[in-house]
């Protein structure tokens, strides 16, 4: 993956990385799910080509990427029955046929890549089971066991719910960690620091260094302080009457959380915009509020692996390569619209890169 990023980098130092993010978590990812060998990574391309042709992403990660796009463009979308609920019946605007219609071309996406493990399980039935299992072998293993339980239909629905949920978000802290790394030259230099001490430059850093690289994770986490992926997290609806903060909120209300606010509430954090990952060292944050990825029961079950993601593609990028803004300008920091439950940067992440010199033999094994 590096390798490609070292390719497109020599050619074209100046390199947009939205897509490229999205696309890295999309194949981290795949590999977890699916063991599919997807390699894909840093076209300059512009964010706002959705045709998604011109990149080194697989087929199928292409195809997945252009349905999640599909829905996440609807899904996130004010609609009129929110407020009228019958007015859902008639779908004036056409967004609930077209998130229906993507749905089911996932659902097929997901089935054919089911149905590819299960082949892949028969031919290699007499193996020594020493090689590395992907969720959805996993998940194949015990429909054996408990048919009923483990439906191609709920193997599906895990896969799409892992990856509609997991690219997006991790894709997107990953392009803001950098934004504000390349404001902050001082932070970037610690971090490469950090990584130098741990790892070196004689080889890539892998996901079992990441735990390790306790600076990079205040800087995750102060990366979600202050730009958490999915700011007001996802609605929830109370199932009974109940109180919250006093005020009286009864059955069946959406309920919003706004982790942006509570993440800069200045009674709880100190200079609260301020990029300081040094608040997080030392357990020094432990007991403050921070909720990115929620809170309870319904709290993202993907936490750990994001770290993990988010971790070693930062990680990489940091010690591979060299990193500079463009024309020595600020990189703009503004919010932009958001697209389903997430909010990416207006501007998308722009920098001039470089492969380091030190991390050259390395780069070029890959
Ligand atoms: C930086 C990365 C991520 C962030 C900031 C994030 C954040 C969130 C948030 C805020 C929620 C909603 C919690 C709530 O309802 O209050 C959520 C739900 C969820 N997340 Fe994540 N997430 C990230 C990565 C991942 C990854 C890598 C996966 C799995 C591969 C994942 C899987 C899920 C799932 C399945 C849910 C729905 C849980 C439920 O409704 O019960 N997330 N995430």
């Amino acid at each position: 993956m590096v390798a490609r990023l070292r390719r497109s980098a020599a050619a074209s130092p100046r390199v947009q990385l939205r897509r490229s993010l999205f696309e890295l978590s999309l194949s981290v990812l795949m590999e977890t799910i699916a063991d599919t060998k997807t390699t894909l990574l840093a076209s300059s391309s512009s964010a706002d080509d959705d045709a998604a042709t011109d990149t080194d992403m697989s087929v199928e990660a292409r195809e997945f990427k252009m349905e999640a796009d599909t829905i996440n463009k609807h899904l996130g979308t004010t609609n009129l029955w929110d407020y009228l609920p019958f007015l859902e019946w008639f779908d004036m605007s056409g967004a609930k046929k077209k998130i229906l219609a993507a749905m089911s071309r996932q659902d097929k996406f997901m089935q054919r890549l089911i149905d590819s493990e299960r082949r892949r399980k028969v031919d290699h039935a007499d193996a020594d089971g020493g090689e590395k299992k992907s969720m959805i072998s996993v998940l194949l293993s015990l429909q054996k066991k408990e048919p009923e339980v483990y439906t191609d239909k709920m193997i599906m629905g895990l896969c799409v719910n892992l990856f509609t949920a997991g690219t997006a978000t991790s894709s997107i802290a990953i392009e803001w960690a950098m934004s504000l790394l390349l404001n902050h030259p001082a932070v970037l230099r610690k971090a490469r620091d950090e990584i130098e001490a741990s790892v070196g430059t004689s080889r890539l850093v892998t996901a079992e260094d990441v735990p390790r690289l306790t600076y990079l994770r205040c800087i995750i986490n102060e990366t979600l302080r202050l730009y958490p992926a999915t700011p007001l997290l996802l609605p929830h609806q109370s199932s009974a009457d109940c109180k919250v903060g006093g005020y009286h909120i009864p059955k069946y209300t959406m309920l919003i959380v706004n982790a942006y606010a509570v993440h800069r509430d200045p009674s709880m954090w100190e200079n609260p915009d301020e990029f300081r990952p040094e608040r997080f060292e030392d357990s020094k944050a432990e007991g403050l509020f921070m909720l990115p990825f929620g809170m309870g029961r319904r709290k993202c079950p993907g936490e750990a692996m994001a770290f993990r993601v988010v971790g070693l593609v930062l990680a990489a990028l940091i010690q591979c390569f060299d990193w500079d803004q463009v024309d020595g300008l600020q990189v703009d920091m503004t919010q932009g619209p958001g697209a389903a439950f997430t909010v990416p940067k207006a501007v998308p992440f722009e920098a001039i890169c470089k492969p380091r010199a030190a991390m050259l033999d390395v780069l070029q094994e890959l």
